[in-house]
């Protein structure tokens, strides 16, 4: 097996491309390399959770990076702990502490979905770029209103879809835009595991309806993602269904199957002597709390395949598969590349390591934040604000199409995006 590390994160190479680089030239560059030389940048991290620790477990990666404050909702000791777990100067017992203090420029936002828009709203009306965990919202229209919001105050604003930033997903893109497997036609994408050996039932807020749980708002934005940057254009028709669990009323499980149109004037451009539609495709997605799948992910192209391995939502090995044009069915070249994890630092071992699987490449996505922050967009090229709120409008319609579209406790009826900025 290959280990290879020889793409760059697609922000760097845009922002240099028109400084005259080519995608070439960092081709011999090791893409944890990049880790090393992101801007500085102050973070302060909202919630004490698991995938709080994770984070900012995975920023000791950049030596760049600094955690000034973190804060709990209504806890201060449980917030001194992880300061001092984590070794961070100021800790808060309420997250508006954390949103006005002035050192902090990012906030982290790891709490549970239903406060999205809550959380969104006081950190960007605070003035700090944020980065939310995914869902970035509960539905399409939050997170239009939280995209809208942080436009209008020129501040950066993404989900937390880590998997963008990770080299093999980075270098999958690059060659499906060298169309190194052709046109893509058909993406499959799963991610179930058997929560409750790790989530207690029904207590988590896995569980949780009111809590805006269940399997689409914690999974389903993976495979939505892994299938959105496969294709030229936007899905057409989406077909879904799944199980809802009576006592809790979440969903369990769930499929979403998404076709995408071709291209715009493909039908004219089509040829009557040969079979094409180019752009056309389908895919097949699916998630749950349930059975343990392999959590892969394969892209199927008119000219081969490219699979990415388990974990695929934090990958580290992806196989080419590739059939030259007019070879029989069935003779292919195959490849395996791997795209080994950071190295561990010490201080994250002696503060007791991760929680969830491969979050040392929490730093990707960490790295990435920094350089676009530091260059002065308002979003990454690996994940635009378009295309999550493309994720959120199908979750909407999955939960649509389920019959669990209901509103969470408390929630009131808002207007697409619309936003009253406060000053
Ligand atoms: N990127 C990734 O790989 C992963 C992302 N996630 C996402 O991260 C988020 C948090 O997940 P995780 O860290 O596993 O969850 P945890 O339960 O470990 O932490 C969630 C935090 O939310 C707050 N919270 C918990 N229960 C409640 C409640 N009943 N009411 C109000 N607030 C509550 C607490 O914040 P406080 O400390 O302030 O009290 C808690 O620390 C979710 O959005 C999830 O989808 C989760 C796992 C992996
Ligand atoms: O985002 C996630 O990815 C990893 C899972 O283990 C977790 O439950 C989920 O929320």
């Amino acid at each position: 097996m290959e280990e290879f590390t020889l793409s760059a994160p697609l922000d760097v190479v845009l922002t240099n491309t028109t400084a005259g680089n080519k995608y070439e030239d960092y081709a011999s560059k090791d893409h944890n390399s990049f880790l090393l030389t992101t801007p500085a940048l102050k973070w302060g991290i909202l919630g004490t959770g698991r995938i709080c620790n994770d984070f900012t477990q995975a920023l000791k990666h950049l030596p760049t990076a600094s955690v000034v404050a973190c804060a709990s909702r209504n806890s201060l000791p449980n917030a001194s702990l992880f300061a001092s777990k984590h070794n961070i100067p100021r800790s808060y017992g309420t997250y508006a502490e954390l949103c006005n203090d002035e050192d902090v420029e990012i906030i982290y936002v790891g709490n549970v979905h239903l406060f999205r828009r809550e959380v969104g709203e006081m950190v960007l009306n605070a003035g700090k770029h944020c980065l939310l965990e995914k869902p970035m919202a509960l539905t399409k229209s939050d997170a239009l209103y939280l995209s809208t919001l942080a436009t209008s105050k020129n501040l950066f604003l993404s989900e937390g879809m880590w998997t963008r930033y990770f080299p093999a997903i980075e270098h999958v893109r690059a060659l499906i835009s060298d169309a190194a497997i052709g046109d893509v036609t058909t993406v499959s994408s799963d991610f179930h595991f058997h929560t409750p050996d790790q989530e207690k039932y029904p207590e988590s807020p896995l569980y949780d309806k009111k809590l805006a749980g269940g399997a689409a708002m914690y999974l389903a934005s993976y495979p939505i993602a892994a299938s959105l940057c496969c294709f030229p254009s936007w899905p057409d028709k989406i077909v879904c269904n799944g199980v809802v669990d009576s006592a809790t009323g979440i969903d369990t499980m769930g499929s979403i199957s998404l076709r995408f149109p071709p291209l715009e004037g493909g039908d004219e451009a089509k040829s009557r002597d040969r079979l094409d539609n180019k752009g056309a495709g389908m895919a097949n997605l699916h998630f749950g709390f349930l059975g343990e799948s392999s959590e892969e992910t394969t892209i199927v192209g008119t000219g081969g395949r490219i699979i990415i391995h388990t974990p695929a939502h934090c990958p580290t090995s992806i196989t080419v598969i590739t059939k030259q044009p007019g070879a029989k069915r069935g003779e292919v070249e195959k490849e395996t590349l791997t795209f080994p994890l950071p190295i561990t630092p010490e201080d994250v071992k002696d503060s007791g390591g991760y929680y969830y699987p491969n979050s040392a490449g929490l730093a990707y996505e960490a790295a990435a934040v920094a350089r676009c922050v530091g260059g002065g967009k308002i979003e990454t090229p690996q994940y635009t604000r378009e295309e999550m709120v493309k994720v959120m409008e199908i979750i909407d319609e999955y939960k649509k199409q389920i019959g669990i579209q209901e509103g969470y406790e408390g929630e009131e009826e808002k207007e697409e995006g619309k936003v009253e900025v406060k000053t």
